[in-house]
């Protein structure tokens, strides 16, 4: 059994401790917060962020050397906007050479950078193509309660990988492996934008329909992005693509989903934020890629459409005549990136 530092306790590092816990592991669940620790610790809950009883084997902790020392593996969960500053303190404080996981769905806004880069940018003991990463279909109210849930875990060292497939894999927690750690980080992170829009299409009244479209139409947006980034078009087929679309876009628990919810019934982004209090990850997303695709002249109609409501004030209603309204298309060209050409050799 293995001692394991999850960093950052909101409600997928608590719930992906509770899976580790539930194999033997021994826990150090971080956060920066020290009132959060203390409440953990004295009453087996995290109130905020997941209705779970938290199991004695996880321990929390607000002092990051306290969290990491001795451990052979850290889970990095914290959202994407903190994860440069958490690492930066993490390599001033590790000592050892643990296997580093990360669980974050974003890609950094500027620089368009996946988790695993910035984490290989910031601690000087590795390489990013040491890190893996784990994704797809998960929503912590879910894992909490122990329900049927499949991810996937993918990096550049194969060893580092089945490692953390063995960590985590249990009857209720299924872990698969993929050699395309590209696909796996941009399908996590890009899903969100879509999710937003698929809570905007619920929040206007529309119907299945139109979901089904933008989760088809979201589908093709991501694989023409994620190509051009090296990912493997198929890759967006499985878990963390497809798997991913579907749990975002009609599940009630995703954040992503419920803010876009609140979007399409006329709120503002600010107040959303505000009222969520929990990351909605899909926003800063939407923003990097709706930049990266304007510079490299990616089609994303739909990424692009959302960010005019998310940054212009646009009306939700008014995005989705200008996307009705479109030049008329033949559907193949729009999916061509799941073609044999698009495909690494
Ligand atoms: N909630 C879910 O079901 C899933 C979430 N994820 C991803 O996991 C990541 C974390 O999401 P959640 O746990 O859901 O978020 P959350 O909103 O539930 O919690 C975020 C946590 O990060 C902490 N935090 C915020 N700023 C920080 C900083 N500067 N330094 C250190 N800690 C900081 C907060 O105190 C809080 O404990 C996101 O990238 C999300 O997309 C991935 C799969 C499932
Ligand atoms: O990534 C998730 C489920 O796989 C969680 O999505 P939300 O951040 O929208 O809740």
């Amino acid at each position: 059994m293995s001692k394991v530092a999850v960093l950052g306790a909101g409600s997928w590092g608590t719930a992906l401790s509770i899976v580790l816990a539930d194999n033997g592991h021994s826990v150090r669940l971080w956060t920066y917060r020290k009132e959060q620790a203390e409440a953990i610790n004295a009453t087996y809950r995290n109130e905020k962020y997941l209705d779970a009883d938290i199991p004695e084997q996880i321990k929390a902790c607000h002092e990051l050397k306290q969290a990491v020392d001795d451990v052979s593996a850290i889970v990095m969960v914290v959202p994407t906007k903190a994860i440069r500053d958490v690492c930066k303190e993490l390599n001033n404080t590790l000592t050892h050479r643990p296997t580093i996981i990360h669980a974050t769905k974003g890609i950094e806004p500027g620089s368009l950078k996946r988790i695993s880069q910035v984490i290989g940018e910031e601690l000087a003991r590795y390489d990013s193509e040491d890190i893996v990463v784990l994704s797809g279909p998960s929503h912590a109210e879910e894992v909490g309660k122990r329900l049927p849930t499949t991810v996937t875990v993918s990096s550049l060292n194969t060893q580092h990988a089945a490692y953390a497939q063995d960590l985590f894999i249990n009857e209720s927690f299924r872990v698969y492996t993929s050699d395309d750690m590209i696909g796996l980080e941009l399908g996590g992170a890009l899903k969100n934008i879509i999710a937003l829009g698929a809570g905007i299409s619920d929040g206007l009244g529309y119907g299945d329909n139109a979901k089904a479209a933008l989760i088809t139409r979201g589908l093709a947006e991501i694989a023409r992005l994620g190509v051009s980034l090296g990912a493997n078009p198929l890759t967006f087929l499985g878990l963390p693509g497809v798997g991913d679309l579907i749990v975002t876009c009609t599940s009630h628990h995703s954040r992503n989903w419920r803010a876009g919810n609140l979007l399409g019934r006329g709120q503002k982004l600010d107040e959303v934020l505000d009222q969520m209090g929990m990351v909605v990850e899909g926003v800063r997303t939407t923003q990097a890629a709706y930049q990266f695709a304007r510079e490299q002249q990616i089609e994303m109609p739909i990424t692009e459409g959302l960010y005019t409501i998310l940054f212009e004030d646009k009306q939700p209603g008014d995005v989705v005549e200008q996307l009705m309204n479109r030049n008329k298309r033949e559907e193949m060209n729009d999916i061509s990136a799941f073609s044999s050409d698009s495909r690494p050799q």
